[in-house]
This record gives structure tokens, C-alpha cells and sequence, in this order.
């Protein structure tokens, strides 16, 4: 698990650094800028030089004889990010390519370490100036555009020739696709905190990110961590590739105070060993759970047993679907592991329940918005028992305060963005609303207050699946970068989510624990079974992916 940075949190470790007097500005500047080289000739080796994918010591570069080798555009912004900008042009300029550096910004006012790259750069290459008109990309055989106009400072929009560059970029990018665009730190416009881009209130109104001024990069290069805004909202589109430099900062992440706000944790394998009650390793079936779902009528079944498939699968001792009479024998006919009970009305749900062995419940899926089936919600969160509530139960929960006011700290929501914005229309309005200034509210700000509000575990899905509870823990399972599985939006493949939370609540594993184990196993299921998946297929998958962690 490792721990998404905001802006004023990676400030503040670089201002510790600085403080200890173990490494200055400059040095960390010059760590960065040489990171995005050898980031950028390790992801295309071909643009590497003879000598290797990394670059070696200047004096070595400046008597090279491979000049004009590759030419490069570098797009230097007022503060630090061009100052990381203006090292990565010096370093091209010594690996001997031609290098054209712009300046959106007043080079009197550089910030300090900015300014000493500026003044390094300007002694072996010079800084050209825009008139409007003028294609600033230069000839056909351009091989990089490094975009370094803003990196975790953007607090506005971009306007005037800024955002005209970074269109000039995107064009030549898509119209010669050996021209690529490499973001230093984040793509400039992009918000550090959110992922979302900072607009002008011109464009405000205009539904395409496409319309922005941003940079969408093919690679983008920050350094120590993975901010938030590369892992939500549209910061992986505009990302393209992420790599991450090691500036020597890890000391430091310990003796900071970050603040009040709680760290955003992004899902990886490493969390796995986290999690030992996984495997089964003694007991008989009911020391493992029992998981109840309920199911809607006749011909409404699907939603429910993909979910009751999806518990058993992940590894809960008995999964019961619970059923009006009607869809009895439908039900029967397609299901033989799992159990089938009759649940008539809310009478019959509470007798069911005096059974304790019965330790989960999922309510939602294929269940309808009757008044009978808000009874058995009701029932449901009654009995105290943790609880999945998704699709109809949401629709519910959204339309009925008394409902919403009984959720307990045992509950887990699973909202997609739709959901989210029946339950928390104030939040989703928030969210939705143009980002016009950084750092912009956040999925995790909206995720982080919905879990509040409701005092349970929100997870609001999305390829940016955000999980929080109501202490303010917060994860991102990100389907993203190489995690991205876009075959995921199938039919089902929420009802399967449910069930996998569902089944692991039975194991005993807390709200949060379940969520987020839940999200990231639905995500490798995915990765695992690749593109034709339905949702069927999801929890037949699990198998698979247990083996792979060594389960
Ligand atoms: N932290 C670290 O450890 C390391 C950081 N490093 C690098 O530093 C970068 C952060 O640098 P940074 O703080 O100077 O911010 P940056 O993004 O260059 O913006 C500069 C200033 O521009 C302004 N401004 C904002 N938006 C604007 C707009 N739309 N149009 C016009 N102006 C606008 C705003 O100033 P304001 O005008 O509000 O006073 C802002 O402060 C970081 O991304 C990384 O690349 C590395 O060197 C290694 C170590
Ligand atoms: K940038």
C-alpha cells in the first residue's frame, strides 16, 4: 500500500529536506531533471544514446560526437517546474540534441533554484520568444516536447500562451506519432490534489476534456510519490505513463507533519500480507461465514446470484439467496453450492436473522424499490448485522432520510457516480462542478465527506474507485496504468463486487478491509481473465488470482 501525496504534503517533505541541510533545492532540482532523462530514454531506448539508457556526467556528454542527434522542445513555467525544465534542456542539450527552450513566465522572477537552471541554460542555449503566429514546433522531425510549465503549484488556469503551447504540442502529437510529450511532474493544467483540470471560466460549459487546454502526455515523470492527481479523475488520461524518480526524500516522509487530513493509500499488492485470514486454513464451514443475499422476483434473479457467486467464490463458508416464493423454483434451477431460502416478507427476513450464523447480508441487487423491498432494507440494517447495500438499496437509502439515518458503522455502500449522486446531491454537485481554481475538491474530499455523513464505508466506484470511512481512512483501488482494465464495465460486474465484499464480511474482515480487498480482487479478476469478460466470469477467475498471490 503506499500513500498518494497532496501538494501541500510533497512541499512540505521537500521543505523538511532543505531544513535538515542534508540536501539543498538545487541538488533536488538537478536529481529531478536528470530523473526525467534517464525516465525518458528508458521508455523509448531508442532515443537513448549509444553510451546507455542513462545520462553519465556532463563533461563525458560535451565531448560527444552525436550532435543533432534527436531535437526537443522544453516548455519552462514560472517557478520550480521549469526550473526542472531548464535542467532537462541542459542534460538534452549535453546528450547532443538540438533543444528550443520557451519561457511562460518573467525570468527576473524565477524562483532561486529556477533561476541558477535558467541562468546554467541560457550560458548554452538560448530562450525563444513567441509572436503569435509562428509554429513553435518547429520542423517535422521533432522528437520531444517537455511540458514544465506547471507542476504542484497550479492554482489557476491556464491562459494566453500557455494554453496555446500546450495545444500546439498536442497537434504535432497527433499528427506525427514519433513526436511525443513528456509532463514533468504532472501535465500541466492538470490539479496535483484532484486530477481534474483547472478550466477557465471560459470554458466552463464545454463537456469534453478534449476542449481543455491540458497536456496529454504519453509519459509523465514525478518524483518521491505518486500524487493524488495522478491516479483520479482524468489525471491518468492526461498522464499517459507514469514513472516515478527517486530524489532521496524517503528519509523525510516520517518527520513531517502532514497535517490534519489523513493519507489517500493507492491499493497494491503489497497489502496483501496484510491480510493473513485470506487463506482458509482450520474450521468448518460456518466458521467461515455465512453470507445471506436477497434476491428480487421472478425473472430478477441474475443480479443476485452473480452476487451469491461472488461471496462464495471469495471465500465465505455458506452463501444463502434469499427469495420471494415466486422465484423459488427459477432460482433452483440455477443454483447448486449455494442455498436457497424463501423470504417472503419482512417477517420472514427477522426469523431468518434470529439465526446468528448469519453474518452478512447484501441487499440491492435485482431487489426493486417497492415498499416491500424497503422493509427488508430496513429489516436489514435492524439486525446490526454488516451489510452491502447497492443498486436499488441505494435508490432507497437516497429517497428516504429515516432509511439513510439508520446506516451503521457496519455498513458498506457501493455507489457508482449515478448512486453517489442520489445519495449525497450536494456532494456530487460539488464534484461535479468546474474546477476553476487548485487545488479542486476531490473524489477522495467527496468519497471522504459521503462516509462521514452516512457513518459507514462509502465506496464510489469508477476506474478511480475510491473507499473511505467515516474515521477518514481513505484508498484508491485504481484501474489504471497497468491496471487498467476498461472490459470491466459489463453488465454484472457490480453485483459481483457486492458479492465479494459480501463473502468477506462473512470472513470476518471489517467494512474497510472488505471494500477495499473486495475492489482490488475485482481488478485482478479482470487483469487475469482480459478483454471478453463478463461478469460471470468474474468470480471464476478467483481461483486464479489466489494461486498467482500464493493463497
Ligand atoms: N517538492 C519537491 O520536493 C520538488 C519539486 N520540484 C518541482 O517543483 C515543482 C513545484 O514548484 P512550484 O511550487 O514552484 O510550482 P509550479 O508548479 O512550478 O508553479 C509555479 C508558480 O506558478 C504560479 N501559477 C500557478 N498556476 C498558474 C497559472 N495557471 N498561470 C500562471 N502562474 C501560475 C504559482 O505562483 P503564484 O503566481 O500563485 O504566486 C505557482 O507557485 C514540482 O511540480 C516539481 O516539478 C522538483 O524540482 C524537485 C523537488
Ligand atoms: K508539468
Amino acid at each position: 500500500m503506499t500513500e498518494l501525496l497532496t501538494a501541500a504534503q510533497m512541499r512540505a517533505i521537500e521543505a523538511a529536506a532543505i531544513a535538515s541541510g542534508e540536501v539543498t533545492g538545487l541538488e533536488l532540482m538537478e536529481r529531478a531533471g536528470r530523473g526525467v532523462v534517464a525516465a525518458i530514454f528508458e521508455e523509448w531506448p531508442e532515443l537513448a544514446p549509444s553510451w546507455g539508457p542513462a545520462p553519465k556526467p556532463p563533461e563525458y556528454f560535451l565531448q560527444n560526437d552525436e550532435q543533432g542527434l534527436h531535437r526537443a522542445v522544453v516548455l519552462c513555467g514560472p517557478g520550480n517546474n521549469g526550473g526542472d525544465g531548464f535542467v532537462v534542456a541542459r542534460l538534452l542539450k549535453e546528450t547532443g540534441w538540438d533543444v528550443e527552450v520557451f519561457l511562460y513566465g518573467d525570468a527576473e522572477k524565477l524562483p532561486p533554484d529556477a533561476r541558477v537552471n535558467y541562468v546554467r541554460w541560457v550560458e548554452i542555449g538560448g530562450v525563444q520568444s513567441f509572436e503569435f503566429g509562428d509554429d513553435v514546433m518547429g520542423p517535422d522531425d521533432l522528437t520531444l516536447v517537455v511540458d514544465a510549465f506547471f507542476g504542484t503549484g497550479l492554482v489557476r488556469p491556464l491562459e494566453g500562451f500557455g494554453s496555446l503551447f500546450l495545444s500546439f504540442a498536442e497537434e504535432r502529437a497527433s499528427r506525427f506519432p514519433y513526436t511525443k510529450i513528456v509532463s514533468v511532474d504532472l501535465p500541466s493544467a492538470v490539479c496535483a490534489d484532484s486530477g481534474r483540470p483547472i478550466v477557465s471560466e471560459s470554458f466552463v460549459g464545454l463537456p469534453e476534456i478534449a476542449a481543455f487546454p491540458v497536456t496529454h502526455a504519453h509519459l509523465t515523470v514525478t518524483f518521491h510519490k505518486a500524487k493524488r492527481g495522478h491516479y483520479l479523475s482524468d489525471g491518468p488520461i492526461c498522464c499517459g505513463r507514469l514513472r516515478f524518480v527517486d530524489i532521496g526524500l524517503d528519509d523525510f516522509d516520517q518527520r513531517v507533519d502532514v497535517g490534519q487530513q489523513k493519507p489517500a493509500l493507492i491499493l497494491t499488492h503489497e497489502r496483501w500480507p496484510q491480510y493473513p485470514s485470506l487463506p482458509k486454513k482450520q474450521g468448518h464451514k460456518y466458521s467461515h461465514g455465512h453470507a445471506l443475499i436477497l434476491s428480487g422476483g421472478v425473472g430478477k434473479g441474475g443480479a443476485a446470484r452473480l452476487a451469491a457467486r461472488g461471496a462464495l467464490r471469495v471465500g465465505a463458508g455458506a452463501v444463502t439467496v434469499g427469495c420471494p416464493p415466486a422465484a423459488l423454483i427459477e432460482n433452483a434451477a440455477q443454483l447448486n453450492a449455494i442455498m436457497l431460502w424463501n423470504v417472503k416478507d419482512v417477517a420472514a427476513l427477522t426469523d431468518i436473522l434470529a439465526d446468528d450464523r448469519i453474518n452478512a447480508l447484501c441487499l440491492g441487487p435485482g431487489m426493486g424499490v417497492s415498499d416491500e423491498s424497503r422493509g427488508l432494507v430496513e429489516a436489514g440494517l435492524k439486525s446490526g448485522r454488516a451489510i452491502v447495500l447497492d443498486a436499488d438499496a441505494l435508490t432507497l437509502i437516497g429517497r428516504d432520510a429515516p432509511l439513510f439515518a439508520m446506516l451503521h458503522d457496519r455498513c458498506v455502500l457501493t455507489p457508482h457516480a449515478g448512486e453517489f449522486a442520489r445519495l449525497f446531491p450536494d456532494i456530487a454537485d460539488k464534484l461535479a462542478a468546474p474546477a476553476t481554481k487548485g487545488p479542486a475538491y476531490s473524489k477522495v474530499d467527496a468519497t471522504c465527506e459521503a462516509a462521514k455523513r452516512a457513518g459507514c464505508v462509502v465506496l464510489f466506484k469508477g476506474p478511480d474507485t475510491v473507499i473511505a470511512d467515516l474515521s477518514g481512512r481513505c484508498s484508491i483501488n485504481a484501474s489504471v496504468y497497468e491496471r487498467s482494465a476498461p472490459w470491466l464495465a459489463t453488465a454484472g460486474s457490480g453485483d459481483v463486487l457486492a458479492g465479494f465484499i459480501t463473502g468477506l464480511l462473512a470472513r470476518g474482515f471489517g467494512p474497510m478491509q472488505a471494500a477495499e480487498s473486495g475492489a482490488w480482487l475485482q481488478t485482478e479478476c479482470a487483469l487475469s481473465f482480459g478483454p471478453g469478460l463478463i461478469a460471470e466470469d468474474l468470480p471464476e477467475e478467483l481461483p486464479k488470482v489466489f494461486r498467482a498471490l500464493g493463497l
